[in-house]
């Protein structure tokens, strides 16, 4: 039996795994930066952070081109691989230049475990799978995102004058990243389309979960400054 499509692949897993979703989406960290409170130092290492993360995340979505069955396939994974090599990168560098912080020292910052763990696994999933264990580890990462900058940016303080963090709120909340995430969202329901047997589901949940775990993970590395 293939899957239905009448739910979407996202939203299916999303609902499966609500729990490890909503510790993502809603972390400490997240509402913090929300209402502007949460310390310059935390952000700061997250973000040094997420840019070494940014790397290997590009090294993944070269990963998903590699490994395209079609040229929609390959179209698809090289817009998320120029989404973050000339988008999302950018906005770091900017917000760390603001700090005094170069892109040749971002680059060359040491890793934190978080970051390694998570970068790591997906790249991992990708490796051993196929083309939909990759996206699925892929999917919470930019669907998270964009859904987490448009909560904020409804928020009474998310885009305030007042708020330091109103840039990434901005960025993440933007139409460009929204519709990276919407081409992330049709790539899963694409590759589903294509024959994916219910006996499937478990282990992409599995994956899913895993995934929400690490960017909760990120989010705490983050706030505690480990690494
Ligand atoms: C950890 C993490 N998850 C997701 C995104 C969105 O691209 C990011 N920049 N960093």
């Amino acid at each position: 039996m293939t899957v239905s499509s009448a739910v979407d692949l996202f939203d299916r897993l999303a609902t499966e795994a609500a729990d490890e979703w909503a510790a993502y989406v809603d972390h400490t960290f997240v509402q913090q930066m929300g209402r502007g409170t949460l310390p310059v130092a935390s952000f700061r290492h997250y973000l040094v952070q997420d840019y070494l993360f940014l790397i290997h995340f590009a090294r993944a979505y070269a990963l998903a081109v590699y490994k395209g069955q079609s040229l929609d396939d390959m179209h698809a994974a090289f817009g998320g691989l120029k989404a973050i090599l000339d988008v999302e990168m950018d906005l770091h560098v900017r917000l760390c230049a603001g700090w005094g912080l170069s892109a040749a020292e971002l680059e060359w910052a040491p890793e934190a475990k978080a970051t390694l763990a998570y970068t790591r696994y997906v790249l991992e999933t990708g490796l051993r799978g196929d083309l939909l264990d990759l996206h699925v580890a892929l999917a919470p990462c930019v669907v998270g995102y964009a859904e987490i900058g448009t909560r904020l940016a409804a928020s009474p303080s998310g885009l305030a004058a007042g708020n330091p963090y109103r840039s990434w709120i901005a960025e993440y909340s933007g139409d460009t990243y929204q519709e990276v995430a919407a081409g992330a969202r049709a790539t899963l329901d694409r590759l589903a389309a294509r024959g994916m047997t219910e006996q499937r589901f478990p282990q992409l949940l599995t994956t899913f979960r895993q995934a929400c775990r690490l960017e909760a993970d990120f989010w705490q590395m983050g706030l505690t400054r480990a690494d």
